[in-house]
């Protein structure tokens, strides 16, 4: 495509060194991922300055380079005058636009879905995927389980663990656009908010699910937390807020003035759509829906009131596409979830394997409180310190989990760069009674299901919480291919034997 700099908009060029124009096929923000010819994002992270690879990019076809050091690229133009570089005041937000514009708006041709909050994106992303798809539209979605189009997961080597950056966003709209999607559900986290990663997007749907204390190693205050997440509802046609969340909603509520859906489940409420009598069994949750004074009664293949209120975020936004609630509960009971999240397996025994991604305090507490409605004799329960994140959350865990289960094991995720035992021991200063002879402790997370699975009994539930992004355990930089399927169903195997 030929691209000529100076003319395309909003584009905020301070200034350019080189032809104006260029005729480029890729676009990248990393040195050794470059198709030629291509443009090259130097950006300066928190470890390397992309400006470093100027000349890495170069030799493997970049012919136009970007960035936000007038210096340098000065300099390296004086070495290759027939290149193209230039100077940005704001890198990742200039990358978003030319990313739009060499993908030709792909967005603007899918209906898109933006789902932000502290627990839920996943699932959330996953019921709209569903729901839109059991509609007749066919819904593709982007998130922590990948990148799926309406029927299959797509290829694709992630660069970050939930929303891609704005040039792979923007690259996927466009597989799923020419795969024939029609929306795209997309998990919206409030470090690609803050780093322009879904800049010049107008989403069709914005959706709340909650808000609680995460993320501070990456944004050090709460305020900076719940002022990013909120820049995604300025940028959104409609919205659909769970009122019940004391954390950000009233903040939404204040500040919105789109169309606006609001969901809840408890019962002094005024909002929108209305969840009550929920009831749990083998199978799913049943419950009253009210929406404009209509009751329906429902039925789920989901498991957990928070799931229930994830279900209704999904209706609040199907019915801002434009569909009927008698279309939606004609086919709500044939929802689908993502895989991990409040995932039943039925195993010998009377056994129920349970695999939850359940990683901060809140969502612990809530999951704990949905297994106990569940029937079974003990339940064991594994947390994780997950290495490459807030430390400070650690002991919050063991705090949320003492006294909850007949065993617990404290095991750890993602070391990262860290030694496995100094992650269990910051897990174990938040117990009153660390030396409990029902805490036990695994250094490696394999370990820890192992022991989870070897405590347990007839008729027991066996809950493995936090878990694995890209099916893989990340252990000084790299990533460690790890399966809790695999070890569960080795276990069973052997046991059987
Ligand atoms: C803190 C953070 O956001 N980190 C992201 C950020 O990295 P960074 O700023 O540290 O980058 P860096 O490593 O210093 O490198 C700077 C630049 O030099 C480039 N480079 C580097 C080396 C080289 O040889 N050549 C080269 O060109 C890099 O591509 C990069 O563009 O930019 C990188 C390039 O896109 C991302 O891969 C990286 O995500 C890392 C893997 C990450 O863990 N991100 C997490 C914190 C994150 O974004 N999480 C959220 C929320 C998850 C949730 O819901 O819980 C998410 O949306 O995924
Ligand atoms: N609405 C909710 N309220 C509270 N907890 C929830 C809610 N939905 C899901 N959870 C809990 O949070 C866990 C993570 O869910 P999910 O993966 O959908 O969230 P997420 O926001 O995508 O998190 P991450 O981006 O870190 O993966 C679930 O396994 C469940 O225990």
């Amino acid at each position: 495509m030929n691209i000529h700099f100076t003319s395309l908009e909003q584009l905020n060029i301070s200034n350019i060194w080189g032809p104006r124009e260029q005729d480029v096929s890729d676009l990248s923000f990393h040195s050794d991922r470059i198709d030629p010819p291509s443009i090259f994002f130097c950006i300066k992270g928190s470890t390397e300055d992309g400006h470093k690879y100027i000349l890495d990019a170069i030799q493997k076809g970049a012919k136009v380079i970007v960035g936000t050091n007038e210096k340098v690229l000065e300099q390296s133009s004086s070495l290759h005058p027939d290149l193209t570089f230039i100077s940005v005041k704001n890198i990742r937000q200039t990358m978003a636009i030319i990313a739009k514009y060499m993908y030709k708006k792909p967005d603007e041709s899918l209906k898109t879905i933006g789902i932000t909050g502290t627990n839920g994106k996943t699932t959330v992303a996953a019921y709209v995927r569903s729901l839109l798809s059991l509609l007749g539209i066919r819904t593709g979605s982007i998130g922590t389980t990948g990148i799926w189009s309406d029927n299959q997961k797509l290829p694709y080597k992630k660069s970050t663990p939930t929303t891609p950056e704005s040039l792979d966003i923007f690259r996927i709209c466009r597989q799923l656009s020419d795969l024939k999607n029609d929306a795209v559900a997309m998990e919206v986290s409030s470090i690609a908010l803050d780093q322009y990663r879904v800049e010049g997007i107008d989403f069709d749907v914005a959706i709340h699910t909650n808000f609680s204390e995460e993320h501070l190693e990456y944004h050090k205050t709460i305020e900076h937390y719940r002022d990013c997440k909120l820049r995604l509802f300025k940028q959104a046609k409609t919205a659909v807020v769970n009122i019940d969340d004391d954390g950000m909603a009233d903040e939404i509520l204040e500040t919105y003035t789109g169309p606006l859906i609001t969901y809840s489940l408890e019962s002094d409420t005024d909002a929108d759509l209305f969840a009550s009598k929920v009831n749990v069994d083998e199978d799913g949750s049943y419950f009253d829906l009210t929406y404009q004074n209509q009751t329906y009664e429902l039925f789920v293949p989901v498991f957990g009131d928070y799931n229930v209120a994830n279900v209704l975020s999904a209706i609040g936004c199907a019915l801002h596409l434009g569909y009927t609630m008698n279309e939606i509960i004609h086919v709500i009971g044939k929802l689908e979830g993502p895989q991990g999240r409040f995932e039943v397996i039925s195993k010998p025994n009377n056994q129920k394997v349970i695999l939850d991604y359940a990683h901060t305090p809140v969502a612990l507490n809530r999951l704990i409180e949905e297994v106990k409605k569940l029937k079974y004799e003990r339940l064991i329960v594994m947390i994780a310190g997950i290495g490459i994140r807030d430390f400070n959350k650690m002991p919050k865990m063991a705090q949320m989990i003492e006294g909850q289960a007949d065993e617990i094991v404290v095991t750890v995720d993602h070391p990262g760069y860290h030694d496995p035992q100094e992650v269990v021991d910051q897990v174990m200063t938040g117990f009153k009674e660390p030396t409990a002879s029902n805490i036990h402790t695994s250094l490696t997370r394999k370990e820890g299901v192992e022991k989870a699975l070897h405590l347990s009994n007839e008729g027991d539930i066996i809950l493995l919480t936090s878990g694995c992004i890209n099916d893989a355990q990340i252990i000084k930089g790299k990533e460690v291919p790890h399966s809790d399927t695999d070890i569960i169903d080795d276990y069973y195997e052997k046991s059987l034997c």
